[in-house]
């Protein structure tokens, strides 16, 4: 569903992204780690052509995301879901998924808002998704922080998007919030076949949700494996910072990763 070579990207000096080659199956749930600044969210931006690459293969959904005449048609399949959930504060619940179809009706329908009845009872699909069904015509506004991050889930899945990328969508809510909104996103991929690529802090709720989990640090991937094959000896090379991940010049650890032991690296 994704397919990801050399990619690189730069802000000036800035070596953002070097070198990535990833892989994300469709349907997989896969989790992004790693610390602040190490890229992640350029990575998932490029995934859905907020951002252009430097460099490198990126396909999406079927389309090249490095070529920016796709954007448009590569949004409509790579839905964003995003920390602030951006949702619509005075429109109601509803108006705010509906909004995700935008990219799928007419232009006309597009400028009017003119959603057809299908529309609308996707819409509550989704929200029904997200239990929040019974909040469709009240204000979002009047709505919990928990609650608006469930709006913007059920607004990406109104996109009836291939890929959601969600990045750090738990970053401001409490734990058990936080459950529920991944558990939502988890259901999104075991029943929709959705693939997810999340980008997260937390290394529990990296294991417990993720089919997948890659580390990132510095710019390049420095973990790819399952939640039960990350070690601390990982966390350590994923979270010790650039100098660690040149110095090591190991492109990927793999448990039980006897090469970089033996090269003294974890
Ligand atoms: N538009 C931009 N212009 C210049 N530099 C940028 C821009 N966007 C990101 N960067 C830089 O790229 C690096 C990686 O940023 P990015 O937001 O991708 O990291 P991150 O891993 O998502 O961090 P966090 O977990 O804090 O969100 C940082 O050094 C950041 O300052």
């Amino acid at each position: 569903m994704i397919r990801i070579r050399s990619l690189t990207k730069h802000y000036g000096s800035n070596a953002v992204l070097r070198g990535i080659d990833l892989d994300v199956a469709a349907g997989e749930f896969l989790v992004v780690l790693g610390p602040s600044g190490a890229g992640k969210s350029t990575l998932l931006r490029c995934i859905n052509g907020l951002v252009t690459p430097g460099s490198g293969e990126l396909v999406a959904a079927g389309f090249d995301a490095t070529d920016m005449r796709n954007v448009r048609k590569l949004r409509r399949n790579v839905a964003m879901i995003f920390q602030h959930h951006n949702v619509v504060p005075r429109l109601s619940v509803l108006k705010n998924v509906l909004t995700g179809r935008l990219g799928q009706v007419s232009a006309l329908a597009s400028i009017l808002q003119l959603f057809s009845r299908q529309d609308v009872e996707l819409a509550m699909d989704c929200l029904r998704r997200v239990e929040l069904e019974h909040k469709a015509h009240e204000r979002t506004d009047s709505l919990s922080g928990g609650q608006r991050q469930r709006v913007g889930i059920a607004r990406a899945l109104a996109q009836r998007p291939q890929v959601i990328l969600a990045d750090e969508p738990v970053a401001s809510l409490d734990p058990k919030t936080s459950r529920l909104v991944l558990q939502y996103l988890r259901a999104a991929c075991r029943e929709l076949g959705i693939t997810v690529v999340c980008n997260l802090h937390q290394v529990d709720y990296a294991r417990e949700f993720g089919d997948r989990i890659v580390g990132l640090s510095g710019g390049k991937l420095v973990f790819d494996g399952r939640g039960d094959e990350l070690r601390e000896s990982h966390l350590n090379l994923i979270y010790s910072g650039l100098e660690q991940v040149q110095a090591a010049e190991q492109p990927l650890a793999r448990t039980p990763a006897p090469e970089l032991a033996a090269q003294g690296v974890l």
